[in-house]
């Protein structure tokens, strides 16, 4: 029988075709081409450092800087693991030409990524290399790569607006590889970190938070907020079978009702809308989206619209009172899960009722069975942003995809909802700088914590599975949805979140700073008739109507009881700009008038 080595494995062969191909697709520009190439390498050689690296680099070519760090960390990861593996290993260049077709189950990340790196050396080479042949030029591609992955890493955090981890990245570069000439010379470390110091000082010079509060603030960035044009998952939520689906689900919950679809308008990006505007902030016109209408007269006072959350997450799930499905409140009996109950109540995930445990056990708790995310909780009450309520949304999403063997953007809660509308591809458009910071970027929680989460799941990240379901386009794009629609309770002495969750239906309702309906929300939401003038507390029967028969229903994303610029500040992040209700227009032109009457008794 003849011998099998790697030259003969196909997948290898492929993806070394592939390569040259991404590589030639790179140089021309046909960046959309190159990338989708780049995968399909990762498909048949998934721990391929090299095709990261590139894939990396297509990625910051497009405009995707926070994709590109996703990708230039992960290559960082195999090239971490390679030298583990080359650390304590004699090698056998025979053996390992054999050992690829052996069958590879059970090899460590490291020995994968290994043998990947050094069978594109060997079929580049007529012969079998000898040991010390192979371990040098193994050194010499694994540095190269990693610088490169190091290099581009930091700048894709830089362009991203993640100053201090773009700095973290030049400085392991600067340690790393301390020899400036030894690299390419478009490597270059000192350069890269010079200039983040500069833009640093811009920003400070721009924005006075800034100096006030620099560690945290040059860690939050922004990226592009959109449906990536390779996303087929996103359905088309405006075509009328969509809408009749939604409303077949919609008199589940509510028989006064319906989903329509509506025009808003396009909302201005600029925070401070008294400042001057930068022409490309000037936008106008609206867009498609839903938006939910009367069918009959609504009441103030009058609860017309329950839903029960099919996505609830709890602050710390193994330290509360409330239900970890439905974030009710645990009466004396609970449920509880004999895997991973370990008899204490002080520190055990615990359930309401027979059915929540159904549901949490059908759905996505054993993927979190007796898992250690302790850290997890930790990290996220240290911290009084809203963003660690996504980190948990994430969390879930991710137990569940991996227990209903699912697609993330395929489970029904998250499918629906309103992230982003697609635009069309241009190949040749350049973003905005507004366009290019749409979505807040933070690389913890975007880039390294959700690794973290799949590594506790023993989730191999690098496998082709595992890229399709949770590579960081997909992170993103939940991401997006999240922020747009989730809702959260925040604990009234801590300020920090205690619950969040995601509905369906009630993330379909539009927002008014002078709402005709209000809200309550833990893992149930019920919508109630309101008006400013009234309350809510007024009985319906009363007769005062909140919503006409054929209006649209408005909610509120923040706390109408706030002034002007507090209500700007609130919703601008689920509403993605600047509102610009009726309220917000009146109160607008009233806060000007105001400063120019100021200046003008300062100028006299
Ligand atoms: C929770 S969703 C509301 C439902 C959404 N329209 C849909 O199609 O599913 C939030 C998004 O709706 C849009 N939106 C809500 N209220 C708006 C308003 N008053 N003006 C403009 N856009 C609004 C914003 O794009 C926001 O990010």
């Amino acid at each position: 029988m003849n011998e099998v080595t790697i030259l003969d494995d196909p997948d290898l062969l492929t993806s070394q075709t592939l390569i040259h191909k991404a590589a030639a697709a790179l140089f021309r520009k046909d960046l959309l081409v190159a990338r989708e190439l780049y995968t399909e390498v990762l498909s048949h050689t998934p721990y391929n450092i090299l095709a990261y690296v590139d894939r990396s680099k297509t990625h910051l070519e497009l405009g995707y800087p926070d994709l590109a760090a996703g990708d230039a960390y992960r290559a960082l990861l195999l090239g971490d693991a390679i030298r583990e593996t080359l650390q304590g290993r004699t090698l056998i260049p025979g053996s390992v030409d054999r050992k690829v077709n052996d069958g590879d189950e059970g090899w460590a990340i490291g020995e994968q990524a290994f043998i990947t790196t050094y069978s594109h050396i060997r079929l580049l080479s007529e012969r079998a290399l000898g040991e010390e042949h192979i371990k040098k030029l193994l050194k010499i591609a694994v540095d190269g790569m990693e610088a490169s992955a190091l290099f581009t890493l930091a700048r894709s955090l830089k362009e991203a607006r993640c100053f201090m981890d773009a700095l973290t990245y030049c400085k392991m570069g600067l340690t790393r590889y301390p020899d400036a000439s030894a690299l390419p010379q478009e490597i270059n470390f000192q350069a890269e970190t010079d200039m983040i110091h500069q833009l640093m000082e811009q920003k400070k010079e721009e924005d006075p938070r800034f100096k006030l509060n620099p560690n945290i603030l040059f860690r939050h960035g922004g990226c592009r907020r959109e449906v990536y044009p390779w996303n087929h998952h996103e359905p088309d939520r405006y075509n009328a079978k969509t809408v009749a689906s939604l409303n077949a689900k919609m008199a589940e919950s509510s028989g006064k009702v319906e989903i329509r679809v509506v025009n808003l308008p396009i909302l201005q990006k600029r925070q401070d809308p008294l400042n001057k505007l930068e022409l490309s902030d000037k936008v106008s016109g609206s867009e498609k989206q839903l938006g939910v209408y009367a069918k009959e007269d609504i009441y103030v006072g009058e609860t017309f619209f329950r839903e029960m959350s099919p996505l609830t997450v709890l602050s710390d799930p193994e330290y509360s009172r409330l239900c970890e499905f439905c974030a009710a409140d645990l009466g004396e009996d609970y449920e509880t899960c004999e895997d991973c109950w370990e008899g204490d109540e002080e520190s055990g995930i615990m359930w309401c009722s027979v059915e929540c445990k159904k549901n949490a056990i059908e759905k996505y708790h054993p993927a979190l069975c007796a898992r250690d995310f302790g850290w997890v909780y930790r990290a996220i009450n240290a911290s009084i942003s809203t963003s660690s309520a996504h980190s948990l949304l994430l969390l879930k999403t991710y137990a569940t995809a991996i227990t209903l063997d699912t697609h993330p953007l395929e489970l029904p809660e998250v499918k629906y909802l309103y992230g982003v509308n697609r635009v069309p591809f241009y190949p040749d458009y350049t973003p905005s700088t507004l366009e290019r910071q749409a979505l807040p970027f933070n690389f913890t929680n975007q880039v390294t914590r959700p690794i973290q989460m799949l590594q506790e799941m023993d989730v191999d990240i690098f496998q082709p599975n595992a890229v399709d379901f949770f590579d960081l386009w997909v992170i993103q794009t939940l991401w997006a949805k999240f922020i747009g629609v989730a809702s959260a309770r925040v604990h009234e002495r801590t300020g920090r979140t205690e619950i969040a969750a995601v509905h369906m239906l009630y993330s379909m309702f539009n927002h008014s700073c002078d709402p005709n309906i209000t809200w309550e929300c833990g893992g149930e939401v019920n919508f109630t008739g309101f008006s400013r003038k009234c309350g809510r507390t007024s009985e319906f029967n009363n007769g005062v109507v909140a919503v006409k028969k054929g209006e649209e229903c408005f909610s509120h994303y923040c706390d109408i009881s706030l002034d002007y610029s507090d209500r700007q500040e609130h919703a601008w992040g689920p509403l993605g700009g600047r509102c610009s209700c009726s309220r917000c227009l009146e109160e607008e032109a009233e806060v000007a008038a105001e400063l120019m009457s100021d200046l003008s008794i300062k100028s006299k």
